[in-house]
């Protein structure tokens, strides 16, 4: 790095030259590493040379910080190391450090090279000396102010970089309200390559929330919502009047978004099934889609109805727009409003008092999924149907009133009619929200639904789990057809994950795997079903009626029954045993028998 005596060469040479003038001596200026950054007369050719191996003299003034004033120049001790000893052309020399502080950042050496000039010195020694230390008090004076500058600028080069790394928009504004500068984060967040020079007019509307001040911004014809802070600047004139700290309310939005919202990638091709109902149903996603229409998606709880609203999103012109979910029967009523709307600064004392976006201000542009709608109280349904009607919401603690584009999908697994007749759901809000309703039927009532998505979860489980899997026994298959499904969709994903868990190294999920509830509640049904008149018969199921039993078959369904009617415990098998007729012991036999035979199928 270069000394500082050499980043202010020319003023150093300035002062050497008036030195040398006035003395009629020559004159040099060396820097603390004995770099020669100035020299007259005999020096001038020298400017610039590297005097490290000769200035010996130099080199005790730098040690000692104290001024060398040489009478007999190659006699005296100092003298002795150096090349020049025998040969030295000098009368007289003045050593003068130029300190900055403690430190010396270099020495005027004044010269004298014959008789005359060092009389001529020695006549008037003490002046020499006072007016060497002036010329060496200058030349720190200007070597300070440099330094200042220097760390000024490197300060303000360091401010610059950071500014411009600060996610945060900044912008200083001048007192006329022109945008002086703008960091990176501002131009991107508003879109604007070079806001520098136009007029930006704000206005805070009143709102605070999430510790910041919401702000109405107008830049040339483009109008932002901003929250953010303006702070006047300590000289609140000229260029560098206003200081404003903000983010694009869109882009805290996103980030709001991004941080709440789970990942909604679902469309129609994800809706596994291929019964009727199922065929129906995604046709008319496909239709209802295009509208933008309220519709009210209603089913047993597990049947898909969150999927089905992301398919309709999705398929919908506003999938540009955000999907967002918001479960009215799982936030506590006090916050469900908060939720939907939000709120300012002091509102409320709520879990964050300085405020929060509202559910509907996050949709806006795309799609509220108010799931659970059942559940909403009614006060809060007084206010959706308002929302509904006039498209336009409130922040809880604001007057100001907000323009929302939003499309919204309900859903519920309750009977909206007969809360109706009980007072607890609102009619009007009931037809608001039911201009399209579309139905998903309880699983049990597709069960050719069932198979496929089976296998779609069992395929999905084993990759997940990192098994082999390769297929579903028919007994299994039967049982699952069988079962009731309360839980809809969702139990059969979760039945086949634990199944998928109990898999062996065989890939095949048999009755080993079945969760005992499913597979006794199915074998019961079953049997339900064979013993009613007529059914054999008429059942497609060739394991019961194209072939002839056998009669290990028959032993085997005389033994579930038993033990159906009695209970799987031991107290029930003791009594299942008495009642076929046989020992306790032959019945464990015989489920054992039965158990490895599955095992081989
Ligand atoms: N047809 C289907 N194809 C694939 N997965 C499905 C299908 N139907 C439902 N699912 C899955 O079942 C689970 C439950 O679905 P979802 O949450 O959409 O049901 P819901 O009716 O909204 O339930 P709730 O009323 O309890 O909120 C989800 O994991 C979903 O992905």
């Amino acid at each position: 790095m270069e000394s500082i005596l050499l980043k202010i060469q020319d003023t150093v040479a300035k002062y050497a030259e008036v030195l040398s003038k006035i003395s009629r001596v020559d004159v040099e200026v060396v820097d603390n590493r004995l770099y020669r950054v100035a020299g007259t007369g005999m020096f001038s050719k020298k400017v610039n040379e590297d005097m490290s191996a000769e200035g010996y003299v130099y080199r005790q003034v730098l040690k000692t910080g104290r001024r060398q004033i040489i009478y007999e120049p190659g006699k005296e001790m100092i003298c002795q190391n150096c090349p020049h000893c025998n040969d030295c052309q000098e009368e007289i020399e003045i050593s003068m450090p130029v300190r900055m502080g403690i430190e010396i950042i270099g020495i005027i050496g004044l010269v004298g090279s014959s008789r005359e000039q060092k009389e001529r010195i020695l006549q008037d020694e003490q002046l020499y000396l006072d007016f060497l230390e002036q010329i060496a008090d200058f030349i720190t004076a200007k070597a300070k102010e440099y330094r200042e500058l220097d760390n000024k600028n490197q300060l303000l080069d360091t401010l610059d970089c950071t500014i411009g790394h600060i996610e945060q928009g900044i912008m200083i504004i001048g007192a006329d309200y022109v945008i002086t500068t703008a960091n990176e984060a501002a131009k991107k967040q508003l879109e604007l390559e070079m806001p520098e020079g136009s007029y930006v007019k704000i206005e805070a509307t009143g709102d605070h929330m999430n510790y910041r001040n919401e702000y109405k911004m107008k830049i040339g014809d483009r109008e932002f919502s901003i929250m953010g802070h303006l702070y006047n600047l300590p000289r609140q004139e000229g260029r560098y009047a206003k200081l404003l700290l903000f983010e694009n309310s869109k882009a805290i939005q996103k980030k709001y978004y991004e941080m709440t919202a789970t990942v909604h990638t679902l469309d129609c091709s994800n809706i596994i099934g291929d019964s009727d109902r199922t065929c129906k149903m995604k046709r008319e996603i496909m239709q209802v889609a295009q509208s933008s229409s309220t519709v009210l998606i209603t089913g047993e709880s597990g049947t898909g109805k969150e999927m089905v609203a992301t398919a309709i999103w999705n398929a919908s012109s506003r999938r540009s727009g955000r999907f967002v979910a918001i479960n009215c029967a799982a936030i506590p009523e006090a916050l469900l409003e908060s939720e939907l709307f939000g709120y300012v600064k002091g509102a409320f004392t709520g879990a964050d008092p300085h405020g929060r976006i509202g559910k509907f201000e996050l949709a806006n542009k795309g799609v509220i999924f108010l799931d659970e709608i059942g559940d909403m109280p009614l006060y809060l349904q007084a206010k959706l149907l308002r929302v509904l009607q006039e498209r336009k919401i409130t922040r809880i603690g604001s007057n100001q009133v907000i323009p929302i584009d939003v499309r919204i999908l309900a859903a519920t697994n309750r009977d909206l009619r007969e809360m109706i007749r009980e007072k607890k759901f609102r009619e009007d809000l009931y037809y608001r929200l039911n201009v399209i309703p579309l139905e998903i039927a309880p699983l049990r009532e597709r069960v050719d639904d069932i198979q496929p998505l089976a296998e779609y979860f069992a395929m999905h489980y084993a990759k997940l789990f990192q098994k082999y899997f390769w297929k579903i026994t028919e007994s299994v298959m039967e049982c699952l057809k069988q079962y009731s499904w309360p839980g809809n969709v969702r139990e059969l994903e979760n039945v086949v994950e634990f199944m998928v868990n109990m898999m062996g190294p065989d890939g095949i999920l048999d009755e080993k795997t079945l969760p005992r509830e499913v597979r006794e509640r199915g074998e019961k049904k079953k049997l339900e079903e064979e013993q009613k008149p007529g059914v054999e018969a008429n059942r497609s199921d060739s394991m019961i009626s194209e072939e002839p039993l056998t009669l290990k078959e028959l032993e085997y369904r005389a033994i579930r029954k038993a033990i159906d009617r009695c209970g799987n415990t031991t107290q029930g098998k003791k009594e299942a045993a008495r009642q076929l007729g046989i020992g306790l012991a032959t019945l464990y036999r015989k489920l054992e028998e039965i158990t490895n035979s599955q095992n081989e199928n």
